[in-house]
């Protein structure tokens, strides 16, 4: 097991915002968090790296790979995100500094977790853009020349860039168009195929959980009320807020060969 949340309950002075919300996920594995905006998902993905707005306050336990994550020192905490934990977030644009170009971006988080000479770094950095489908030349390009795909795409790729352990990714394609945010999504199931990190994916789509997701938790207002493998929810849904929401969500089929070869058959629901 890698993460292991156990009656977490995150509130505002005495308003609850998410009440004693306890899943687990394994190593390598693709969990989708669903439910209707403002059910809680961000506040508990937030809630993993120590991220909640500073009005609110976590309690219960949040054990990622062995060490308790409420309570760990900062200095830990920005040791370990970006390293082992990392985030990738529907507003990609609020994870880049205007005014520096994108390897300045690559570089900050090299040098803040490794030790590598500035050529290694900048071979690092070229590596990883062209490994998610980049072309080189974005490198010394400022955020606000790329579309909104390629800088997910960036985003994606600093966010893998040291191999994190596990990439919570909440609503990474809601800002972008359906074909991008396909595309996004496929790149970040062959880069999990690659190098085997584990995924939290933070969703309100159920096209998305169909074709990507191996487990599912459902939350409504702040609860967890039902959770399970993917074929179970999706076939037999027991809790009426989750039928409802498999039966209200659309059903447009993905695009014939959006996924990488090997893919569309552990992924066909
Ligand atoms: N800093 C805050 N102070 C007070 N309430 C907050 C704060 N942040 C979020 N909330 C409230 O907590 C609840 C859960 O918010 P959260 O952002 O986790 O929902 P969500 O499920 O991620 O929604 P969405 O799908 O729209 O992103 C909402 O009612 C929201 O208004």
């Amino acid at each position: 097991m890698i993460l292991s949340i156990d009656q977490l309950s995150v509130r505002k002075g005495e308003h609850t915002l998410i009440q004693q919300v306890s899943l687990s996920l394994q190593k390598g594995e693709w969990y989708a968090l669903v439910g209707q905006s403002g059910s809680g998902k961000t506040l508990l993905a937030q809630s993993i790296g120590q991220m909640l707005p500073p009005n609110l306050k976590a309690s219960g336990h949040i054990q990622f790979m062995g060490e308790e994550m409420l309570g760990m020192p900062s200095a830990r905490v920005r040791a370990l995100r970006g390293r082992s934990l990392s985030y990738v977030f529907q507003d990609y644009q609020g994870s880049f500094t205007p005014f520096r170009t994108i390897s300045q971006h690559f570089d900050e988080v090299l040098r803040t977790h490794t030790a590598s000479s500035a050529r290694a770094r900048q071979e690092q950095a070229l590596e990883a853009l062209e490994s998610v489908g980049l072309d080189e030349g974005l490198y010394s390009c400022y955020p606000s020349q790329l579309s909104g795909g390629q800088l997910q795409r960036v985003s994606i790729a600093m966010a893998l860039l040291l191999s994190p352990d596990l990439l919570i990714a909440d609503e990474v394609t809601t800002a972008l168009d359906s074909v991008s945010g396909h595309r996004i999504l496929q790149l970040l199931a062959s880069k999990q195929q690659q190098t085997g990190c584990t995924i939290l994916f933070i969703t309100h789509d159920w096209r998305h959980v169909k074709r990507y997701a191996e487990r599912i938790a459902v939350m409504k207002a702040g609860e967890i009320v039902e959770s399970g493998s993917k074929h179970r929810i999706l076939d037999h849904p027991k809790h009426p807020y989750t039928q409802r929401l498999i039966q209200n969500s659309p059903t447009l089929p993905i695009p014939e060969g959006f996924l990488p070869s090997g893919l569309e058959e552990a992924n066909k629901v």
